[in-house]
C-alpha cells in the first residue's frame, strides 16, 4: 500500500439503513445486538470512522439514532473510532450530537437552504465540538462540474472560518461523487470533475479534508461486484493523489489496484478518467466476463438506460422505477431551456403514456400509484430550480380541493383519487379527514380552487355532504362539486345534493372515472355542455327514483312485530365461560393468518377472488406484485411494531324486550347495564318473518337465561403516523398500502376474536375446527352484526358498545360526532349466538317505527329522522 493510502481514512458504510438492506432489517426488527456486530465488523475490517444513518420512513429515526449511539457508547471496541452522524434531517443530527461522547462528525450540512441556516447549524456543531461534512450543494442545487464544486466549497470555507470561526481541520468537503458509465454523455466527466475539484479545494482551503461516498461512482454496475470494486480502487487511486483523504467505503471490499486484471483495470481507468468516448461501451462489453457467479447480468437489466433521456423518464414512470429518477431528471433539466419544461415536456408525456395505458386497462391502479411516486420524486427534484427561476409553477389542468367530510375518518378512496388526479396534471389540495364544512369552504376561497371533491364512507356523511352543498348555495359559490365514497350513489347525489346546488355536481363512482369528469368540468370549452348533460342525467335519475314503486308493500310496525322471527329455544343458550369485559391484545403475526385478501384487491380496483386472482390471466401479474408489497408491508409493521392491534369484548346476561335487548350487569338480571335498540323489517312478507336482531335473544318473560356479546377491535394504532411518514416522503403508494393493510388486519382481528369467543370465552362452539376459508364464508354458528350495516343501520348504537366495554379506555378507539370509529382500521359489533341468527337488511321503515324508535331512545322526531334517514322513504 502506498504512502498516500496509509494516511487515507476509511469511513465504514454498512451501518446505514439506506445503503445496507441487512442493517435496515436488523434495525426495523429492533435487533440492535446484531446491528452492533455490523458496526464491530466494520471497525475490525479497518474502518477508522463509522457512518451511521437511520433515515428510513418506517423508523422513528431520532429514537433509532439515539438507541444505537447509546449502545455503541458502551462498546469500547467500536466507540474507539469516531462516529459520523449521517442524516438528511437536522433533528436526527442534533439528537445524535447529544448522545456521542467523544469527537463526532456531522454528515452533513450545506448551503442548500441558504446561508442563515448553514451558519446556524455550523455554530451548533461547533458548540458540540464536532467536525462536519459540508456537501457541495447550494441554493442552486448540487454541484456537478469542477467549477461549481470549487466555487461552493470555497464559499462555504470562507463562511465557516470567517463567520463561525470553525476550525478548518474540522471541515470535510464532499464535492459529490456521481455515477459514471451511465450511458449519458454528460456524466462521462463526473469522476474527472471530482478529482480535479479535489485538487483545487485542498490547495485553496488550507487544512480541510475531502471525502465522498465511493459506491456512487459504480452505480451503473450494480450486481457486478468485481467491476464495482475495480472502479472503486481505480477511482481512489487517482482521487487520493489529488487530495481525497477520506471516503465512505465498504472497508472489507476494496480490490487492490495492482491486482485488478490489466484488461479490466485499463477499461475502468478509461471510464474514470474519461479517456475516450467509447470507454463506457468497452467496459459494458467486458463487464459480463468479470460477473460474479451466476448473478444477474447488469447489462440486460439496464438496457433501458441506453435510451435517450426522455424515453428513460417514460420507462421509469411506466415501470415505477425511482432508482435513477433524479439523475435522469437532472439530465433532462440540463438539456431544457427551463426546469419547468421538463415537467411540461418529458415528464407529462410519460404520465400521459401511463394515463393512456391505465385507460386502456393495460396498467392497473397500484402501478399508476407507483408511477405517481416516480413523478413526485422528479418534481421534488426540480422544485428548487423552478423556484429559483421564480416561475409561476406548472400550468396544471386545474386545482381541486379534496376532503373527507366532518365526522368521517375514511380516506383510502379519496387518497387514490388524489393520486390519480395528480398523475393527470391536476393540482390537488388534500385537506385530509374529518374536515368541517366551514374549513372546506374557507380553504377553497384561500386557494382559489377550481373544484371541490367530497368523500365519505359511513351513511351519516351523506347528510354532511348535503349540508356542504347547501352552504355552497347559500354562500353563492359556483365551483363544481364532486361526490364520492362507499355509501354515496348516483341516486343520492341526484335526489339530495344536485337539486340543492346550482353549479355542476358529479357523482364519481371510482378513481379512474374522476379524471374524465374533472377534465370535462374544468375545460372551459366542454364545461357548459357537460354540465347540461349532467343535469339532464340527474333529472332522469330523479324521475326514475320517484317512479320507483316500493318493491313490496309496507306494513304497520305492530303487524311486523306479530310476524317476528321465533327461534327455537328448546336447546337452551350456552352460559358463557367468562362473563363481563375482557380486553385483548394480539400479535399481528397471528392476525395475518386470518386475513381475507379478496377485499384488499378490490381496494386497488382489482376484481377477483383470492387466491385465484393471483393467477388470473389479465390481472394476475399485477395482483401478485401488489400481494408481495402488502406482505412486505406486513413484515415491516410486524418487525418494527409501528402498527398495533387492540381490542375488547364483553359477554353479558341479556333478554329481549319487544325490539330492544336489555343487557344486565349480572346473572341476577335485576340491574340494567344498557339497552340495545334494534329496528324491524317493515315490508310485507307473505312467506318469511319480519326480522329484528332482538328476535335472536330469548324474551324477558320466557324464563330463559340468554346472553349477548359486544366487541370493538382495531389494528390501526399507528396507521396515521406511518401513512403520514410515507406521504411526507412523496410515497403515496405505501401511504395507501399501510391503510389497506391495517384495514385487513382489523377485519382479521374481528374474525380471530369471534372464533376465540365461540370456542373459548363463550364456548358454545368449543369443538369448532374451521380453516380460514370457512371462517371467511361464515360457516360458524352465530353472527357479529356491525352498527351501520343493514341489520342494524343506525350508527349511534355504537355508543352503547363503547359504554358497555369502556372501549376508549381499553383500546384508545374513539367515536367521531358521526359515529365513525377512529382509527379508521376498526370493527365493532354485537355477538348473537343462536344457531338461527342470520344477517338481513332492515331496509325501509315507516313513520310509526320512527316514532317508536324516538320514544325508545328518548329522542325528538327531528333527531330520529336525521339518524334514520338512510332507511326512510324520500
Ligand atoms: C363486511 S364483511 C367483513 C368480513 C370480510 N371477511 C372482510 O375481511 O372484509 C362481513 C361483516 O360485515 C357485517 N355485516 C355483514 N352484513 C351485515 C348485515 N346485514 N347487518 C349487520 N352486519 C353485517 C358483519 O359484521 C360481518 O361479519
Amino acid at each position: 500500500m502506498s504512502a498516500e493510502f496509509s494516511s487515507f481514512i476509511n469511513i465504514g458504510e454498512r451501518t446505514n439503513v439506506t445503503g445496507s438492506a441487512m442493517f435496515k432489517r436488523l434495525i426495523l426488527e429492533g435487533d440492535y445486538e446484531t446491528a452492533l456486530d455490523v458496526a464491530r465488523q466494520q471497525v475490525e475490517n479497518g474502518a477508522q470512522i463509522i457512518d451511521i444513518n437511520m433515515d428510513e420512513a418506517m423508523l422513528d429515526s431520532v429514537q433509532a439514532m439515539q438507541t444505537f449511539l447509546n449502545l455503541i457508547a458502551s462498546e469500547p471496541d467500536i466507540s474507539r473510532v469516531p462516529i459520523m452522524i449521517d442524516s438528511s434531517k437536522w433533528e436526527v443530527i442534533e439528537a445524535g450530537l447529544k448522545c456521542v461522547q467523544g469527537k463526532s462528525i456531522v454528515n452533513s450540512i450545506s448551503l442548500k437552504e441558504g446561508e442563515a441556516s448553514f451558519l446556524r447549524q455550523a455554530r451548533l456543531i461547533k458548540r458540540y465540538g464536532a467536525a462536519t461534512v459540508v456537501m457541495a450543494f447550494d441554493e442552486k442545487g448540487q454541484a456537478d462540474t469542477k467549477a461549481r464544486k470549487i466555487e461552493i466549497c470555497q464559499r462555504s470555507y470562507k463562511l465557516l472560518t470567517e463567520e463561525v470561526d470553525f476550525a478548518p481541520e474540522d471541515i470535510i468537503f464532499d464535492p459529490n461523487i456521481f455515477a459514471v458509465a451511465t450511458g449519458i454523455e454528460e456524466h462521462d466527466n463526473y469522476a474527472v470533475d471530482f478529482i480535479e475539484a479535489t485538487r483545487v479545494i485542498r490547495e485553496t482551503c488550507p487544512h480541510v479534508h475531502v471525502s465522498g461516498g465511493l459506491s456512487n461512482i459504480s452505480f451503473s454496475f450494480r450486481g457486478n461486484n468485481p467491476v464495482r470494486e475495480a472502479m472503486h480502487s481505480v477511482f481512489l487511486y487517482h482521487a487520493i493523489r489529488a487530495g481525497l483523504d477520506m471516503a465512505i467505503v465498504n472497508a472489507g471490499q476494496l480490490e487492490v489496484y495492482d491486482e485488478i486484471p490489466l484488461e479490466l483495470r485499463e477499461a475502468v481507468e478509461d471510464v474514470i478518467l474519461n479517456r475516450h468516448s467509447g470507454a463506457t461501451d468497452k467496459l459494458l462489453e467486458l463487464a459480463p466476463k468479470y460477473q460474479g457467479d451466476g448473478k444477474a447480468v447488469v447489462k440486460e437489466d439496464l438496457a433501458w438506460r441506453e435510451l435517450p433521456v426522455n424515453k428513460r423518464l417514460e420507462h421509469a414512470l411506466v415501470k415505477g422505477i425511482t432508482d435513477f429518477i433524479e439523475e435522469d431528471t437532472e439530465a433532462a433539466r440540463a438539456a431544457a431551456d427551463k426546469p419547468l419544461h421538463v415537467i411540461e415536456g418529458p415528464l407529462m408525456d410519460g404520465m400521459n403514456v401511463v394515463g393512456d395505458l391505465f385507460g386502456e386497462g393495460k396498467m392497473f391502479l397500484p402501478q399508476v400509484v407507483k408511477s405517481a411516486r416516480v413523478m413526485k420524486k422528479a418534481v421534488a427534484y426540480l422544485q428548487p430550480y423552478i423556484e429559483a427561476e421564480k416561475s409561476e409553477g406548472t400550468k396544471s389542468n386545474g386545482k381541486i380541493l379534496l376532503a373527507t367530510v366532518k365526522g368521517d375518518v375514511h380516506d383510502i378512496g379519496k387518497n387514490i383519487v388524489g393520486v390519480v388526479l395528480q398523475c393527470n396534471n391536476f393540482e390537488v389540495i388534500d385537506m385530509g379527514v374529518m374536515v368541517p364544512c366551514a374549513a372546506i369552504l374557507q380553504k377553497a376561497k384561500e386557494e382559489d380552487v377550481d373544484m371541490i371533491g367530497l368523500s365519505g364512507l359511513i351513511t351519516p356523511s351523506l347528510d354532511e355532504m348535503v349540508h356542504v352543498a347547501k352552504e355552497m348555495q347559500r354562500l353563492e359559490y359556483d365551483l363544481p362539486l364532486l361526490i364520492g365514497g362507499a355509501t354515496t350513489s348516483k341516486a343520492h347525489t341526484a335526489v339530495k345534493i344536485e337539486q340543492n346546488y346550482h353549479a355542476p355536481v358529479a357523482y364519481v363512482p371510482n378513481a379512474s372515472r374522476a379524471v374524465g369528469v374533472c377534465q370535462k368540468l374544468l375545460n372551459t370549452e366542454s364545461r357548459a355542455i357537460y354540465a347540461k348533460e349532467l343535469s339532464k342525467e340527474y333529472d332522469i335519475v330523479r324521475e326514475q327514483h320517484a317512479r320507483k314503486k316500493p318493491r313490496s308493500k309496507a306494513i304497520p310496525l305492530q303487524q311486523a312485530r306479530d310476524n317476528a322471527f321465533e327461534p327455537d329455544f328448546t336447546v337452551l343458550p350456552t352460559t358463557p365461560n367468562k362473563l363481563g369485559v375482557t380486553p385483548v391484545s394480539v400479535d399481528l403475526e397471528v392476525l395475518r393468518h386470518y386475513i381475507d385478501w379478496t377485499p384488499f384487491f378490490l381496494t386497488w380496483s382489482l376484481a377477483g377472488k383470492y387466491p385465484r386472482i393471483l393467477t388470473d390471466e389479465v390481472v394476475g401479474e399485477q395482483a401478485r406484485s401488489l400481494f408481495d408489497d402488502a406482505n412486505t408491508m406486513l413484515d415491516n409493521v410486524i418487525a418494527d411494531g409501528s402498527l398495533t392491534a387492540k381490542g375488547v369484548f364483553g359477554l353479558f346476561p341479556a333478554n329481549r324486550q319487544e325490539d330492544d335487548v336489555v343487557i344486565y350487569t349480572d346473572e341476577s338480571r335485576t340491574e340494567v347495564l344498557g339497552v340495545a335498540h334494534h329496528l324491524r323489517q317493515q315490508t310485507h312478507k307473505p312467506k318469511g318473518a319480519n326480522y329484528c336482531l332482538s328476535d335472536f335473544v330469548a324474551a324477558t318473560g320466557s324464563g330463559i337465561k340468554d346472553y349477548v356479546g359486544a366487541f370493538a377491535v382495531t389494528a390501526g394504532i399507528g396507521e396515521d403516523e406511518l401513512a403520514k411518514k410515507f406521504e411526507a416522503d412523496g410515497d403515496d403508494y405505501n401511504a395507501i398500502m399501510v391503510k389497506a393493510v391495517a384495514d385487513r388486519l382489523a377485519e382479521a382481528f374481528a374474525e380471530y376474536l369471534h372464533e376465540q369467543v365461540r370456542k373459548h370465552y363463550w364456548g358454545y362452539a368449543a369443538d369448532e375446527a374451521l380453516d380460514n376459508d370457512a371462517l371467511i364464508r361464515e360457516k360458524y354458528q352465530g353472527i357479529r352484526p356491525a352498527p351501520g350495516y343493514a341489520a342494524c343501520p343506525e350508527h349511534t348504537e355504537k355508543q352503547l358498545i363503547w359504554d358497555l366495554l369502556d372501549a376508549e379506555q381499553h383500546t384508545s378507539m374513539k367515536l367521531t360526532e358521526s359515529y365513525a370509529m377512529w382509527p379508521g382500521a376498526a370493527v365493532s359489533g354485537w355477538y348473537f349466538a343462536h344457531p338461527d341468527a342470520r344477517y338481513f337488511a332492515v331496509a325501509k321503515i315507516q313513520s310509526d317505527q320512527v316514532e317508536d324508535y324516538a320514544r325508545r331512545k328518548s329522542w325528538d322526531m327531528e333527531t330520529a329522522v336525521r339518524w334514520l334517514a338512510p332507511n326512510l322513504n324520500d
